[in-house]
């Protein structure tokens, strides 16, 4: 496996790897290891060039320093990529490749799952290294992450509705669900089962007839979700798909999901303040994942801990909307403050 060292400012450990026998191509990237060894998942993705598989890498990366420091969690901020088709070209000796990339970060970075890795893929990586969680097995696996990631959303989203209605009542609420993957699947759960109203989208069409007959969804077209008039927007696809064209597009008071890297830019965060829709931070609401797998990382043993930690995010939620009204300032700027805060302590 030939590993190659990459630039970038910044951050702690940036290593591209290159495995032929396999076909592995993967960058691991570790932002920040202040607060502990850095831990997060592994995105399988046809990113169309190196490039952007970069960027993707280090934008992730720095998330989970900022998310593992929000959910105070003693553990730092790293990420992978893998550049494949996780339809197409994945195989049990392509994880097992990365598995010995992750192993050559000698506990530095801890992997797990994220887009396009199961926990079966995860298993295939930890034959090869020590440092991947979200295991079924072993004495403290903790199993696939996304029902603990979906159950901090949701109750995220109760917290932020009483700041965007003047209640966290979400019956009889619209919502509009883009993505219906690991956890966009269990937040429809939650959220069908608190008597709001889904409409959903997805790319792929089972999905979103599965999610119609359980949960008696209405469905649009993947670029249509940003139009439909509805209190609530819950991303829970892909990154950066709050921007300029989709934040004018959009007919709800509150932005509150799953997925990583919602705004584009610092930019669409004011811009939706701007429009006068609210934005619960991603990083603060989608802990829940890096919660469930700190389980196995920190070993640990009280039951009660997962619970506590899901609701604790939904009291930072709350803290945070609560400055930003008060200080007239975007959600995700008095998140960024409150973590920086942490990281300079
Ligand atoms: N799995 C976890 O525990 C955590 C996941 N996240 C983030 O949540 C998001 C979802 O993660 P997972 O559910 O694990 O991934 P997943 O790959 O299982 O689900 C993503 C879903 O989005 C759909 N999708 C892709 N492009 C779309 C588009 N343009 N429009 C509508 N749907 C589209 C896919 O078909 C798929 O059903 C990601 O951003 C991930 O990084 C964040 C924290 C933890
Ligand atoms: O959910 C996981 O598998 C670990 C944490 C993570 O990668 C994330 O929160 O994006």
């Amino acid at each position: 496996m030939k590993l190659t060292p990459l630039d970038a400012p910044g951050y702690e450990k940036v290593v591209y790897a290159e495995d032929e026998a396999s076909g592995l191509k993967s960058i691991i990237a570790v932002h920040s290891t202040k607060l502990g060894p850095a831990a997060g998942g592994c995105r399988m993705f046809a990113y169309p060039d190196f490039e952007s598989a970069k960027i993707d890498a280090l934008r992730l990366s720095k998330g989970m320093t900022y998310k593992n420091a929000a959910a105070s969690l003693p553990l730092g901020g790293g990420k992978s990529v893998i550049i494949a088709d996780p339809k197409t070209q994945k195989t049990p000796e392509l994880m097992q490749a990365f598995g010995r990339f992750v192993e050559s970060f000698e506990g530095m970075y801890t992997t797990a799952e994220d887009v396009g890795i199961s926990v079966e893929d995860i298993e295939e990586a930890a034959k090869y290294t020590s440092h991947a969680a979200g295991l079924n097995k072993g004495a403290f696996a903790s199993g696939d992450p996304s029902p603990v990631t979906a159950r901090g959303v949701y109750l995220s989203c109760v917290a932020a509705a009483k700041h965007a209605f003047g209640h966290g009542d979400l019956e009889g609420k619209i919502i509009a669900l883009q993505g219906l993957g690991h956890v966009g699947m269990y937040l429809a759960e939650h959220l069908h089962a608190a008597g709001a109203q889904l409409i959903v989208s997805d790319i792929n069409a089972s999905s979103v007839a599965k999610a119609r007959q359980a949960f008696s969804a209405r469905s649009v077209a993947p670029n249509d979700i940003y139009d439909v008039e509805a209190d609530i927007f819950a991303p829970c696809a892909m990154g950066a798909i709050l921007n300029a064209d989709t934040i004018s597009r959009l007919n709800v008071k509150l932005v509150c999901g799953a997925a990583n890297n919602q705004l584009a830019d610092d930019a669409a965060g004011d811009a939706l303040m701007a429009r006068g829709i609210l934005y619960a931070p991603d990083y603060v609401v989608n802990g829940g994942g890096i919660i469930s797998v700190s389980t196995e990382i920190l070993k640990i043993t009280d039951e009660k801990w997962v619970d506590q930690k899901l609701e604790q995010l939904a009291v930072t939620t709350d803290k945070i909307l609560t400055k930003a009204k008060a200080q007239n300032a975007s959600p995700h700027k008095v998140a960024d403050q409150f973590v920086d805060e942490i990281l300079a302590q």
